[in-house]
């Protein structure tokens, strides 16, 4: 049974974990998955604390650093590099920090999932289901993907290819979520852990 208090160790029923390339579709998988799943259910974004600490220390507009902006693009490259050498010394750094809030939700979606410690951290404590999200090259660059060299072919990006998950979500076109290849069985995959 999960506990409620905030000292105590907090045990969510699942951690629903969501990797992919960029402009898949991470966000608007997990948002729908969120919609839907019917309990106390949040997302959790690993970029989220990278991001207000690099703003933080750089003087930058972290709500411009949040958003699929132009801005982001700019900054993206330098921020990846900061954040490897954080995780270098604590791999589990971002990952405790985007969950502070984790008690008071039931279900945890990561929708952003990009490295093997990232998995290891969340497997070693909690249930886990991972997702990954995939979408051909040409829907991605039809919803703004460009490939950028250093960005897309680093670790960041390529981390999580050879990684099993449990279900892949094949996120192409514009049909309604529930539609889409995988998603039923995601659903299907999620529910004993939230009905027990
Ligand atoms: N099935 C879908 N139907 C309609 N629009 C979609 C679908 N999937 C993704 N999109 C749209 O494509 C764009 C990119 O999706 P999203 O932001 O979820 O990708 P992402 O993988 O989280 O991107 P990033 O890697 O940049 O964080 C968004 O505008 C989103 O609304």
């Amino acid at each position: 049974m999960a506990q409620l208090s905030g000292t105590a160790t907090y045990l969510p029923l699942v951690v629903i974990l969501v990797s992919g390339k960029r402009k898949c579709g991470k966000d608007f998988v997990s948002e729908t998955l969120c919609a839907n799943l019917g309990k106390t259910c949040a997302i959790f974004r690993l970029s989220a604390p990278l991001k207000k600490s690099y703003a933080t220390i750089h003087t930058l507009d972290l709500d411009q650093l949040m958003s699929a902006t132009e801005y982001k693009e700019i900054h993206r490259k330098n921020m990846i590099e900061w954040g490897e050498e954080v995780r270098n010394k604590d791999p589990g750094y971002f990952c405790r920090l985007a969950t502070e809030e984790g008690h008071l939700y039931t279900i945890w979606i990561i929708s952003d999932v990009r490295r093997h410690s990232d998995v290891s951290y969340f497997r070693q404590k909690y249930n886990c289901v991972t997702v990954k999200v995939a979408a051909t090259q040409s829907v991605r660059e039809e919803r703004g993907f460009k490939f950028v060299d250093g960005v897309d072919n680093a670790q960041s990006e390529c981390g999580l290819d050879n990684l099993e998950c449990d279900i892949t979500i094949q996120n192409d076109g514009t049909v309604p979520l529930p539609e889409v290849s995988g998603y039923k069985e995601l659903v299907a995959l999620v529910l004993p852990h939230i009905q027990s």
